[in-house]
């Protein structure tokens, strides 16, 4: 190294924070300010140099500044304030319709374990390397650190800014700005392609994003076979160029603590003032039920999750499990570290790939070297789902946000006649006779675990408490609150916004759209019935048990034979809606007189039948017959369940019809859908 003055690159770090398969720290690892003997060059295919670095060349620098802001238009900061008597010069991080907190206390731990997560690994390539954390609007981070450079040369030069692309749209304002900042500064700026996704982005298909498809089926058959798509993964750099010999402070009136612990209590303060987060009746974490995401976050947490998941088998009986509700497996739990970009759906691929070539972990799981599986395909078209929401966000912009949605011209009915529905709102009256004050305290109990339909409120429960809850509750959830509740579906994506660990913009708001809707659904106008769901999915009544321990005591068998228990269809419906118990019932249980129970937000009409092709034929498709009252822990729920068909969809005005008759339930034929799969 020379005595030149230092010639600093600055990456801001944004959901793309992994040392592996990092397109930025790869080409940054690559400078020349290095010897090419510590090349962290790997022969195997899987590790190619297939990086986007030959193209851009990349600015010459001798330190690399790796920041990461805590965003204050996301994530509340004022627990960052260096004493009690400052303000903090933002506004309160809250969402726009609701006002929730956008990153609630699940995520923000979560967050700060990937940050810190980093942070270590850097610094242990023993380099001179680490992670500089900020925060305060990105803009005001890169315009203090350029002031703070341009004011003292002997400071050293920012050679360049460096940033990961996003589709969100307050991330492409971002973006602007900082490209704004830099022009003044006379300063390179360069985003790169972010490769966290399934197919690269230099594969797709279309040229211009405006020809994405609006159908998911449609996109992924330009894309398939889906195992032929990704890209290599990018060496893990060894060496980095050091970290610069001063950096610009904190901005007052802030100030960064200095352990993960003090991390997590500024980030959780400011939310923790009101522990109930104005619920009157915040859900408690009921005894014995335990998370199904219980997972912390960071890059090496998220590649061991991968590891286990392929050599246990997981990912190979996905097919057979995905809608299952309890346990750790019966999905991947790999949704946030996808959002945080701690570890890249390509990683996830190759690892899957590996096993399916007989190759690392998972010799003794069947499957092992016989390539591609039903479970392991099934990983990759919801992959592939991810990617797809992210492109939507990416065509539509600030649409994936708004009440009609990419539609934009209101929902359509059956025949596929514009209806311009009117959803209630919390603050006022949406013009159809609907009281504000009403709508509110439907929304408190929505948000509680209140409503009085089990399926709906135990999930909401677990993700009051956990900050998950599965991609099949997900569904239901969202069902609930814009067709049957129909209450604006936007407060409904804001308190997952604010809820889900694994909140992903586009995922979120796509997934909100659809099934509200107004989203990417070609047959749109349909509703989920979560009695039917909750028969189909918690046929032993466990995960409503769970989570509603109110209703534990619910005796679920009757008596068939001597010593010989059976599910009970009937018994199952009190649980499902607990207003259906007995007066006598709801004494014993202590429900008598519970609001939730006796007036439920709305009363599902489903009907089990008993006679042909009703009860008895259901029970016995289904399997019933094991005792009822069965343990409600973590169990790898849902094997061998279907896999969610549209039966379970009405459209709008079949609710009343939707029994169990002698021919079936009503079914809609379909592809699959985010909404169904
Ligand atoms: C109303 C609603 C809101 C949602 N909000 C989010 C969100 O904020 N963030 C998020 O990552 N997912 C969201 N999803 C999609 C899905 O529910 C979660 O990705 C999944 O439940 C996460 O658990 P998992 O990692 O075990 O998923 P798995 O079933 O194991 O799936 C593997 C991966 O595929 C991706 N994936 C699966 N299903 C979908 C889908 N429908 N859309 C997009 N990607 C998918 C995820 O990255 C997931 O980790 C939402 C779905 C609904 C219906």
């Amino acid at each position: 190294m020379t005595n030149e003055p230092p010639r600093i690159l600055l990456y801001i770090l944004r959901r793309d924070i992994r040392l592996s398969d990092n397109p930025i720290f790869h080409s940054a690892s690559l400078q020349p300010t290095r010897s090419l003997s510590r090349s962290s060059s790997n022969p195997d295919r899987r590790h190619r140099d297939d990086s986007l670095t030959s193209e851009h060349g990349g600015a010459h620098f001798t330190h690399l500044l790796p920041v990461y802001v805590f965003p204050a238009n996301q994530i509340e900061v004022s627990g960052f304030l260096s004493s009690p008597s400052d303000e903090s010069p933002y506004p309160e991080a809250r969402s726009a319709v609701a006002g929730v907190w956008r990153t609630g206390p699940h995520r923000v731990k979560f967050i700060a374990d990937g940050v810190w997560d980093l942070k270590e690994k850097l610094e242990g390539l023993g380099c001179g390397s680490g992670l500089e954390m900020r925060v305060g609007r990105i803009r005001d981070v890169v315009s203090s650190i350029l002031e703070w450079h341009a004011k003292d040369e002997n400071e050293g030069d920012i050679s360049g800014v460096w940033i990961t692309d996003d589709d969100g749209t307050e991330e492409k304002d971002e973006e602007k700005s900082i490209r704004k900042l830099t022009k003044q500064h006379g300063v390179d700026f360069k985003i790169w392609k972010d490769e966290k996704y399934y197919v690269d982005d230099r594969d797709l298909p279309h040229k211009d994003i405006s020809e994405l498809p609006n159908v998911y089926t449609t996109f992924r058959k330009t894309v398939e076979p889906l195992r032929d798509r990704p890209r290599n993964v990018l060496p893990t750099p060894t060496y980095l160029p050091p970290l610069p010999p001063s950096i610009a402070p904190q901005e007052e009136p802030f100030s960064i603590p200095s352990s993960l612990e003090d991390m997590k209590k500024a980030l959780l303060s400011s939310l923790e003032k009101d522990p109930a987060y104005t619920l009157k009746v915040p859900p408690q974490w009921p005894t014995d039920a335990q998370s199904a995401h219980p997972f912390g976050g960071g890059e090496t947490a998220g590649l061991n999750r991968i590891t286990h998941l392929v050599s246990k088998g997981a990912m190979s009986s996905y097919k057979a499990t995905r809608n299952g509700m309890l346990g750790l497996d019966f999905s991947t739990k790999l949704s946030a570290y996808l959002a945080q970009g701690h570890i890249t759906a390509r990683q996830v691929h190759w690892a899957m790939f590996e096993f399916e070539e007989g190759r690392g972990p998972g010799s003794q799981i069947a499957g092992y070297g016989k390539g591609e599986n039903e479970g392991t395909a099934a990983v990759r078209f919801e992959l592939l789902w991810r990617d797809y929401m992210r492109l939507c966000m990416r065509k539509f912009g600030y649409k994936m946000f708004s009440l009609y949605g990419i539609q934009n011209r209101g929902a359509k009915g059956e025949k596929g006649e514009s209806q311009s529905k009117k959803w209630k709102q919390l603050h006022r009256s949406s013009g159809a006779g609907d009281d504000p004050e009403k709508t509110l305290e439907a929304f408190q109990r929505f948000k509680s675990g209140r409503t009085g339909v089990g399926l709906i409120d135990a999930s909401n429960r677990e993700l009051f408490v956990t900050g998950y809850t599965s991609n099949r509750a997900r569904q239901n959830v969202a069902s609930f609150l814009s067709s049957h509740l129909n209450i604006d579906w936007r407060v409904g994506a804001e308190w997952y916004e604010s809820f889900l660990v694994d909140y992903d913009a586009a995922s979120n708001w796509g997934n909100w759209q659809y099934v509200a809707g107004v989203g990417n659904d070609p047959r749109q106008g349909r509703v989920f019935n979560p009695v039917k769901q909750a028969l189909d999915y918690d046929k032993h009544g466990e995960y409503i048990k769970a989570w509603v321990p109110e209703l534990r005591g619910i005796k679920l068998t009757r008596t068939v034979g001597p010593g010989k228990e059976e599910i009970d269809q009937q018994r199952l419906m009190g649980l499902y809606q607990a207003w259906k118990l007995s007066d006598w019932e709801k004494t014993s249980l202590g429900l008598k007189g519970v609001e939730w129970v006796e007036h439920p937000l709305t009363r599902i009409q489903f009907q089990v039948g008993r006679g042909r092709g009703g009860g008895q034929d259901a029970r016995s498709k289904r399997g019933g017959g094991s005792g009822g009252g069965g343990p409600w822990r973590g169990r790898g729920g849902g094997r061998g369940q279907g896999q969610g068909s549209d039966r379970n969809f009405r459209r709008k005005g079949e609710e009343e019809k939707w029994v169990r008759k002698e021919d079936g339930p009503t079914i809609v034929s379909s592809d699959r859908t985010p909404a169904s799969s």
